[in-house]
Formats: C-alpha cells, structure tokens, sequence
C-alpha cells in the first residue's frame, strides 16, 4: 500500500473523553469561566491530542520549490529569488531563520523542485522536478504520480522528526509564484469568484492583478480538476511546495501531534489535508491571518478564528512560528493554576 494510502487510513480523530474532563477540569480552575478564552480553547485541543502534552522539541518544516506559472509574470519577484531566499533560510538569514531563533524552533528546509543544480547544504534535498513544476496556463503543474510522492515527503519528515522528539510544528514555503498556485488551487476547493481568492502576493501591482486572475482563470478552465479529488486539484494546479505541506499536515494528525497553520498557501494545504481526511483538522492550530484576501475563506472553509492580526504577507511559516508560545502557554495551563478554593 502507498504511504499516503496508509495514512489516510491511519487518521483517527482526537481522544474526545480526554477533552470532556479536562474541561471539566478547567471549569474548576481559580478564575473566571472562560477567562482565558483562546487559551482554554487550545489546551483543551492539546489534551485531546495526547493526555498530558507539553512541548518537547519545535520545528518549522519549510516546502521549496519552483513553480512554472511564473513564468506568466504573475510575481513581483524572478523565480531566481526562490534560491536566494531558500540560501538565507539555511545559513540562519532569511525572516523564518530570525524568527526560529527568537522563539526557540529548529527550522528545517525541504528542497522539493528548486530551478538549481546547486544542493543547498543545510537543507533536505528531496527533487521531485528538477526545474520545478509545469506552468498551469499550460497544462497540468505535474503528474499524479509527482504529486503523491510529494505528499509522501511531507508525511515521511513527521515521522522522522517525531522519532528524535518534535511535537510541535509549523509548516511554512518558499517558491515564487506559489500565490498563484494556490489561488487557483483554492478556487477549485471553494468556487468562490476570484478577487475574493486572488491578491498581491510578494507584492505586484494593480495591473499585474488582472493578468493574475486571468491566468488563475485559465488555469482553472484548462486543466478543469475534479473539485473532488484534492489528489487532482493538486496534480494540475498546485505547486510541490502545496502538495509537500499537505503531506506534512497529514503526517501531523496520522502521528498525533499539533501543527500551525500559516499564510495563504499553508492555508490552501490545511484545506487540501482536511478534505482527504476531516480529522486531520483536529490537529491544526490558526495562527495569523495574513493580508492576501483567499487567508479569509480558507478559515472560514476550516471554522478557525486565527489568534493574530499582524498585518503579515510573507509565508516562509512566520505567522505560524509566533504561535509556539502561545501553545507552550496554553499547555501548561492546568498543571500550574490553583483550584477554586471552597467559599
Ligand atoms: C524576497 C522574498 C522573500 C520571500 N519569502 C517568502 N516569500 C513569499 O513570496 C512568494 C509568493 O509570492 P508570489 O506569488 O507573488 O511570487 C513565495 O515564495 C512566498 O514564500 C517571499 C518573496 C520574496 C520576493
Ligand atoms: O499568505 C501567505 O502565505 C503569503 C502572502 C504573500 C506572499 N507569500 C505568502
């Protein structure tokens, strides 16, 4: 059986008897009903993922890849930038390497199709397309076979980051031209009309929005996905960065351990896992809510509330990574407040 077979079948949801007691528990708590608000909400969460869950080891799993689309001109940016900014990420340079080390996290970069012969050393080479995927305007972004190997590698790094003790993760990307991507891949999971889903990504301008919903338009129309097969939905509109998370996501809830969501394009992934399989959904934490317009109803299509407004329209995982400590936080609620005394 394929990994990605077996996973979907592995799923199961969280222990919802653990949930009930410590909520009970918590009620019992010396403070106000539902003071801590979120916080409750979240150890609650943890306590149905494992018992007693504290943090041991964080990690931040970052997906890179080249996608073909870019080709369009719908990027600020020239795909080159995808290895410059994966080449800060691993000498401890870019945003998600400052934000890692402010908060504690190990960062791990997973080259999945970068346009380079270079191997960065630091990060796990994992080529699935040498040159990166096909441009979607085109045809499909890759083949079906591709795009379930790259889930798989996603599912595969839980594990072994499990085994040496990580139990809480982010998932973030790096790939220009993954807005596109992931407005077209969000358009066939919602339907919804496209300047709700398309926006600025690294930074275009007004014009450059208008080819990009155009070229989301024709994506879509062209390669005509089953809306529901997120397998297909991935295969001709996704990028390896997309599929990748989405496997990381499944590898959390297959392994039982919390992940945060980030941006638009992690968002997209959380989406895509939990249409695979619903219960992956119990093992995802919101973080931010980022500036591109699609973040909104990829929340709404989760039924999350993110915890931050940060104003935020970058990836890499940064939104997600602020999120460590609120979780940290949050798990160790009922092992240190006192109980309501008897009055
Ligand atoms: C220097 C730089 C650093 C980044 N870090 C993340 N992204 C983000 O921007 C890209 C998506 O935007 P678009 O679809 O418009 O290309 C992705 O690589 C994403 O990770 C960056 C983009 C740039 C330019
Ligand atoms: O929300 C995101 O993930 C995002 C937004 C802009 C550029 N890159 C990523």
């Amino acid at each position: 059986m394929h990994l990605l077979e077996e996973t979907l079948l592995a799923i199961t949801g969280v222990n919802e008897e653990n949930q009930k007691n410590q909520k009970e528990y918590i009620a019992t708590l010396l403070k106000t009903p539902d003071g801590l608000g979120k916080l409750e909400k979240m150890n609650i969460q943890l306590s149905g993922i494992e018992k007693e869950y504290r943090v041991k080891k964080k990690a931040v799993v970052v997906m890179a890849a080249d996608n073909g689309v870019e080709e369009e001109g719908v990027s600020a940016s020239k795909r080159v930038i995808t290895q410059y900014v994966v080449e800060a990420m691993v000498a401890g340079e870019a945003s998600i390497s400052s934000l890692c080390k402010s908060l504690g996290s190990e960062l791990f970069v997973i080259d999945l199709g970068i346009d380079s012969t270079r191997v960065f050393k630091g990060a796990i080479t994992h080529k699935i397309m040498p040159t990166g995927t096909y441009n979607i305007r085109k045809g499909p972004a890759m083949s079906r076979e591709q795009a379930i190997e790259a889930i798989e590698v996603g599912i595969d790094i839980v594990r072994e980051l499990v085994e040496k003790d990580y139990n809480l993760f982010a998932v973030g990307e790096m790939g220009i031209g993954n807005t596109t991507t992931s407005s077209a891949c969000l358009k066939a999971l919602t339907n919804l009309p496209l300047v709700e889903l398309v926006g600025y990504g690294s930074g275009i301008d007004e014009r450059t929005l208008g080819l990009k919903i155009a070229v989301v338009e024709d994506a879509v129309r062209i390669n005509k996905p089953d809306v529901n097969d997120p397998i297909d939905i991935i295969q001709k509109l996704g990028g390896l960065d997309i599929a990748a998370m989405t496997g990381v996501y499944l590898g959390a809830a297959r392994y039982k351990v919390p992940i945060v969501l980030d941006g638009l394009i992690s968002g997209v992934s959380a989406l895509l896992a939990y249409r695979m399989n619903a219960h992956a959904r119990d093992y995802m934490i919101p973080s931010h809510i980022s500036e591109e317009p699609g973040a909104k109803w990829i929340m709404e299509a989760l039924c999350f509330n993110p915890m931050l407004h940060m104003n935020m329209k970058l990836g890499e995982g940064s939104g997600a990574v602020l999120v460590f400590p609120l979780v940290e936080a949050a798990s160790n609620l009922t092992r240190d407040i006192r109980v309501y005394p008897e009055v």
